[in-house]
């Protein structure tokens, strides 16, 4: 471990971010009652622009209406290239009930964006004198964005969650698909005559899982776009995990059971996690830094790997 410690990212479980739009009320009380862990209620891309205001005000008052239990409840606002933006702060911070817990900012392309919506939201929660700091989420949906990783994770106190935004990314960058997330026909290699497809999205994970875990931040798999396959879902969902993401979104319901599935740890990982905190305990009584186990080589490494597991398991289930 460098001298610098890695921080902890926040203690709470986000295996599933449920979406909906600000312009669909009727929706509300169905998400509060879903099994997601976080709510994104949103005034962004699934709101079309004549809609902006009314959903605003719906998003604004269901704060203060809908039970929304335990879940962590947070608005994605508009991008701060939008005439929107400023309002969506300015009315959520002065209007909304103390119930809600963060912001989602997307299209981020740099730190100085973090900087100039933390600068907004400070003074209006001094000036309100609004008792919770609200938390940010943001997403990296474009070039600059990814570019930039690394200086938005260290933006903010106030950054708890980067997710990946799969559908403006594929945009920004130019890529030849429609499809937002999962397998891409076209992205594959040639072996004798056989094709093996590969992960275009992995980079980016990859990168995004560094950035955020070097400065404490969760991060996140954003959407996958076909509703319909739920085996496109887990695939690409069980990717995210090996990789280190700490949850992904459902923008359908039918995608909440999938994702609390794979960003669960199974009975059989928490299991093989333990025993292995078992052996590791032996081989220290032993004076030992390394054993055997089950015929593969543990070590003291492998006991922080086993703690991830067991840490994520007591996190959800406490
Ligand atoms: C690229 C991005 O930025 S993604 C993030 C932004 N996008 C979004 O927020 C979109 C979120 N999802 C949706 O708006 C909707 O789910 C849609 C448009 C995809 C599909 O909506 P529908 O056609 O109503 O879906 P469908 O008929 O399959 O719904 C089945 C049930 O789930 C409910 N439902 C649909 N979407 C949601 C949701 N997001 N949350 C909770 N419940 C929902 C429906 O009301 C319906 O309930 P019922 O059985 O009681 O009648
Ligand atoms: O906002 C999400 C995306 O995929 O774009
Ligand atoms: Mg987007």
């Amino acid at each position: 471990m460098s001298f610098r410690l890695q921080p902890a990212t926040p203690a709470r479980p986000n295996r599933c971010q449920l979406f909906g739009p600000g312009s669909r009320p009727a929706l509300f009380e169905k998400m509060a009652a879903s099994a997601a862990d976080v709510i994104n209620l949103d005034l962004e891309d699934s709101v079309a622009p004549s809609d902006k205001d009314t959903a605003r005000e719906n998003v604004i008052k269901a704060t203060h209406e809908v039970d929304w239990g335990n879940k962590y409840l947070s608005v994605r606002i508009n991008g701060l290239d939008t005439p929107y933006w400023y309002r969506d702060v300015v009315d959520l911070l002065e209007k909304s009930s103390e119930r809600l817990d963060q912001i989602m900012i997307p299209k981020v392309g740099c730190a100085a964006d973090i900087y100039a919506v933390d600068a907004l939201v400070t003074s209006i929660e001094a000036a309100k004198g609004r008792s919770k700091k609200i938390s940010f989420e943001v997403i990296i949906e474009s070039a600059a964005g990814i570019a930039h990783a690394e200086e938005i994770a260290a933006s903010s106190p106030r950054l708890q969650a980067m997710s990946l935004g799969a559908a403006d990314f594929a945009a920004s960058m130019g890529m030849q698909t429609t499809g937002i997330g999962g397998t891409q026909d076209n992205y594959y290699m040639l072996q004798g005559g056989n094709q093996y497809w590969s992960d275009p999205w992995h980079w980016a994970q990859a990168k995004i899982v560094a950035a955020a875990r070097t400065y404490g931040v969760l991060p996140v798999d954003g959407p996958f776009g076909d509703f319909s396959d739920d085996e496109g879902f887990r695939a690409q969902a069980r990717r995210s995990a090996v990789l280190g993401m700490a949850g992904k979104w459902a923008i359908h319901p039918k995608q909440i059971a999938l994702a609390n599935e794979v960003f669960t740890p199974s009975e059989e990982q928490v299991t093989e996690a333990r025993e292995i905190l078992e052996a590791m305990e032996t081989a220290k009584a032993n004076g030992e830094g390394a054993t055997v186990y089950k015929g593969r080589l543990v070590d003291i490494a492998s006991i922080k790997q086993a703690e991830v597991i067991v840490k994520q398991f007591e996190m959800i289930n406490s």
